[in-house]
This record gives C-alpha cells, structure tokens and sequence, in this order.
C-alpha cells in the first residue's frame, strides 16, 4: 500500500494554507488500469512513397536528371512541372545535386527560383551544397549558401498551416455582414459529408487532390437553408474580397455536386488529405477541426441543453440562460484544441537521435515520440513526462521548433528538439514496440530511402519528419 497526498478543491478553487496546498494523506487502493485502444491512424508508407515509386521507374525522371546533370537548359525546363522538382536517383540525388556536381549555375537558378529543396541530403548524408564545395563549384556554393541563409530566416511552415485565408472574426461576430458574406455573388464554397471533404484531382499538380470549388449560382438554395455554413474567412483583408465558406451538407439530393464535377468524390480524410495542393489542406485543417467539434459538442458540456450554433460555426451558445457558461471565461463555447508535444531527442552527445515505434505504425517504421499535454503543464514539463514516461530517458533543456495543426480531430502539434541528460531506454511497452537511438548517417539514409534494412520516417507533411530532417540536415558534414 502507498501513502498518496491529495490537494483540496472546493468548487474549483484550491484550499490553500498560507504558503501550499492543504494536503493530506490517505491510503491509496491498487490503481485499475484502464487501457482502450486508440482509433487506428496508420502513416501509411504507400501514400508517402507513392510518388517516388512511380516517378523513379518512369524514363521523364531519368531525362529530368540528365539534363541537370549535362546542364541542358532548355530540355530540362521543358520537363519542370511533369515531373517532382525534388524527385530522387536511386542514391537519393536529385536535379540540384546533380546539378551542383557539374557546376551548372544556370540549372541551379532555375531549381533554386521554383523553390526545390536546397535541405534534401543523400544516401551519404551531403546536400547540393557540399557537393558543390567538394568539387569546388564557388559559385554554385555562394548561391546554395545564400538560398539557405534566407531560408533560416523565413517562418517554417508545416503541412496544414498554410491556410490562404484571413480569417476575419469580425465578420462572424457580425450577423448582418456574416449574412451578405453568404450572399456575395463571390462567395466560395467547399463542401463535407459526414466529415469527409469533397476532393478532385489537381490539373496543375497531378497526383495532388485539391477541394471542388462551387460558386453562390451554382449552390440550390435548398443546401443554405438545411446545411450548416462554416466561415472560414475572406480572400484578403479587404472586407469586399471573396467569402469562403465550408457547407455540412445533411442527407438529400447531393446531385448538383456530380453536374458540376463528376470526377470528385467524398473522401476519408487520412491519409489522402496529406496528398493536397498545400493551401488546400490549410482550408481543410480549419474546416475538418470546426465540423468535428460541433459533431461531437451537439449539448452543452456544462448542463446538458441544446446549444445554438452562431458566428459561422465559431461558436455554440447555450439555450439554457441560467447556464453557467454564459459567465467569466465560457471556453465550452468556442472551438476545443488540443494541444500535443512532438520531440526530436539528441543524444548528449548530440551525435544521435532517439526515435521510436508506436504498434499502430507501418512495419519499419520509426518517428519522433509523441504526447497529450496534461492540464497544468508547460511545454517543457510536458515534453520531458513524455520522454521519460515512453522511454525512460532524462531530458534537460528543451528548445522550440515549429507547430503543425493536425486537424484529426483537433490536435496542435507543438515541435521540440529536446536535449537528453541519460541515455539509457526502457520502453513503455503500452506505447511503444521499440525505441533506440540513431546516428545522423543511419538518419540521411532513411531520408534518401536508401536504409540497408528498409527502415524509413514519416513522409515530409509530418512535423516529425521536418524535426529529424532539420536535426540531420544542420552541420550534415559532420554526419
Ligand atoms: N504530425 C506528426 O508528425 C505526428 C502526430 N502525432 C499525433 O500526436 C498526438 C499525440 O501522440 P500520442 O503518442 O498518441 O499521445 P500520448 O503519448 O499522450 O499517448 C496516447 C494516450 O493519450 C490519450 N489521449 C488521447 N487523446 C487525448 C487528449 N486529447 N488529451 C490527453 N490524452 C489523450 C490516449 O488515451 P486512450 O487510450 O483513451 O485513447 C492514449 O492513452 C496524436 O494525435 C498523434 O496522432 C504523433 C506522431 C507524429
Ligand atoms: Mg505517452
Ligand atoms: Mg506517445
Ligand atoms: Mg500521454
Ligand atoms: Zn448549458
């Protein structure tokens, strides 16, 4: 039996003596562990690897490569757009690499303008750019350096975030503005079953699924009257710019959506919303996150009532008015989040990283861990109970990275680079199958997918991806 120590509350407020809780001390009884398995939400490896595979086998990949390579500018630019700008050789080269070998600024400039990715390393772990120092390209150098200072600049921007939208509360705050929003002759609509978004192919982008767009004429009037409305916001800042809007279509005749796009269709949202044009996918991530809220919230948390939805689907206010939740801060109201450390941890001797397997995951495949922030907590603490809790590894300080929204429902990613005390792991076999640390050659060689027993990371639309890759790809010369 185990002495525990239990602060005292009183409707929501802590009892406190002059300086701490008022405690006291009370036998436990042998905890029941109560374990329920997590919905599956597999990373799945085809759909990260889909367009690699294909691509790889395809002749244009190969001219694509050639061409950089022999620094035939004309023929090359002739191939931008068919196939993947950052697609690999067998021994994870791509266009810039090959490129940068033989010195060929004019290519580099064009890959480097088109927004390529100057961070991709090798199966030996090098980037363009020390391949271009290593066979002493100076000016192909200066410009890969260049590109890569201003990059380390720039606000990094995770799948998912990159909503094109300003959001405009003020509009949906207002019910009169709120309501010629809907009537704009330029108004947008997206549209939703059942939480599965209304996808077609992009012609710009193949193999990309992007949103069927519809505008106000081409909507029945019957959809505005029975579907609930989400705002997502305005075209630009200007207050005339163009509405977008997410429809919840309700059951019925769904039949003026095949007239307009026959070739769409309603799709589960993961993993095929990871395969958007990113902007789409920002819409996608406020769209998904506000509807599964207000399928899962239908009564008050507080009393149990039925809630009214206001503010373009922003908000849900209680029919109840002695409800509590109309005072102070009524956060049942508004929209949940929840938010979620991701941490890549270092070694202390910084050579290594430490990443593990959850059973859910694809066979061979490892990431970062992962885990809930508890009430209470900072980043920090949440990031360290998490280490130690699913490995056993002591972690000191913790640094900031990046966040990710990851609207499956509504979860915030939060990036971390953690730095380990200990280096010792035990596992937590509930969480995960296997943890063990990695060094940053074993690391360049699953990011090239060249890992001589197949291991391989989450696809480049995971935040875990862009931490590990960051991690490998910063000082890789030193690999
Ligand atoms: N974008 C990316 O690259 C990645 C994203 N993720 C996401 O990160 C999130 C957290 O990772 P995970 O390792 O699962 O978390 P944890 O390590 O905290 O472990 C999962 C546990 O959290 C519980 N749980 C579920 N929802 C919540 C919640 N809202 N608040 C607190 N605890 C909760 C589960 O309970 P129960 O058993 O009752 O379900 C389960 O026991 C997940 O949403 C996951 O999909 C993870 C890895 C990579
Ligand atoms: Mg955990
Ligand atoms: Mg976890
Ligand atoms: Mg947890
Ligand atoms: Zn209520």
């Amino acid at each position: 039996m185990k002495i525990s120590q239990y602060f005292l509350f009183e409707t929501h407020s802590p009892v406190l003596t002059k300086s701490s809780f008022f405690t006291v001390k009370k036998k436990l009884f042998n905890k029941q562990e109560v374990c329920a398995k997590r919905p599956e939400t597999i990373i799945s490896r085809k759909m990260s690897e889909e367009t690699d595979v294909e691509s790889k086998d395809s002749e244009l990949v190969q001219r694509f490569l050639d061409c950089a390579a022999r620094g035939d500018v004309e023929n090359f630019e002739q191939l931008l757009g068919a196939v993947d700008i950052d697609v690999k050789s067998d021994r994870g080269w791509t266009a810039l690499m090959f490129a940068a070998r033989n010195g060929h600024t004019s290519v580099i400039n064009i890959l480097v303008q088109k927004g390529c990715d100057v961070n991709c390393l090798n199966a030996s772990g090098q980037t363009a750019l020390e391949i271009a120092q290593f066979w002493n390209h100076k000016e192909v150098a200066s410009i890969l350096s260049q590109y890569r200072q201003q990059l380390e600049y720039d606000q990094i921007h995770n799948y998912y975030s990159l909503n094109p939208l300003y959001r405009a509360s003020d509009v949906r705050k207002d019910a009169k503005q709120l309501e010629s929003a809907k009537n704009n002759k330029s108004a947008k609509f997206i549209m939703f079953s059942k939480l599965q978004p209304f996808l077609i192919t992009s012609e710009e982008k193949k193999k990309k699924f992007k949103f069927a767009v519809f505008t106000l004429d081409q909507l029945p009037s019957s959809i505005r009257e029975t579907s609930t409305l989400i705002f997502l916001g305005l075209e630009t800042w200007d207050p005339v710019s163009s509405p977008w809007f997410a429809v919840d279509l309700v059951e019925g005749d769904h039949s003026f959506i095949s007239k307009y796009y026959p070739d769409g269709s309603f799709v589960a949202p993961f993993p095929t919303t990871m395969q958007m044009i990113q902007s789409h996918a920002g819409l996608f991530a406020e769209a998904h996150s506000i509807l599964c809220w207000l399928d899962k919230y239908r009564f008050c948390p507080t009393c149990g009532s039925k809630q009214t939805v206001i503010e373009g689907g922003y908000k849900q206010v209680c029919n109840n008015s002695d409800c509590t939740s109309h005072k102070g801060v009524h956060n049942t109201c508004y929209p949940r989040v929840d938010p979620s450390l991701i941490m890549l941890v270092l070694s202390p001797s910084k050579k290594q990283c430490l990443l593990g397997r959850q059973k859910r995951f694809p066979p061979k495949m490892f990431s970062c861990l992962a885990g809930f922030m508890e009430p209470g907590e900072s980043i920090e603490d949440t990031c360290r109970r998490e280490i130690e809790e699913e490995s056993g590894v002591k972690v000191g300080r913790v640094d900031y990275h990046s966040s990710q929204p990851w609207p499956f429902p509504a979860t915030l990613m939060l990036g971390c680079i953690a730095h380990a005390r200990t280096e010792t792991i035990t596992i937590d076999k509930d969480e995960l199958e296997e943890a063990r640390w990695f060094s940053r050659a074993e690391i360049a060689q699953m990011l090239a997918g060249q890992h001589p027993d197949g291991l391989f990371i989450p696809p480049s639309q995971a935040i875990a991806h862009q931490l590990i890759k960051s991690w490998a790809t910063s000082n890789s010369a030193n690999l």
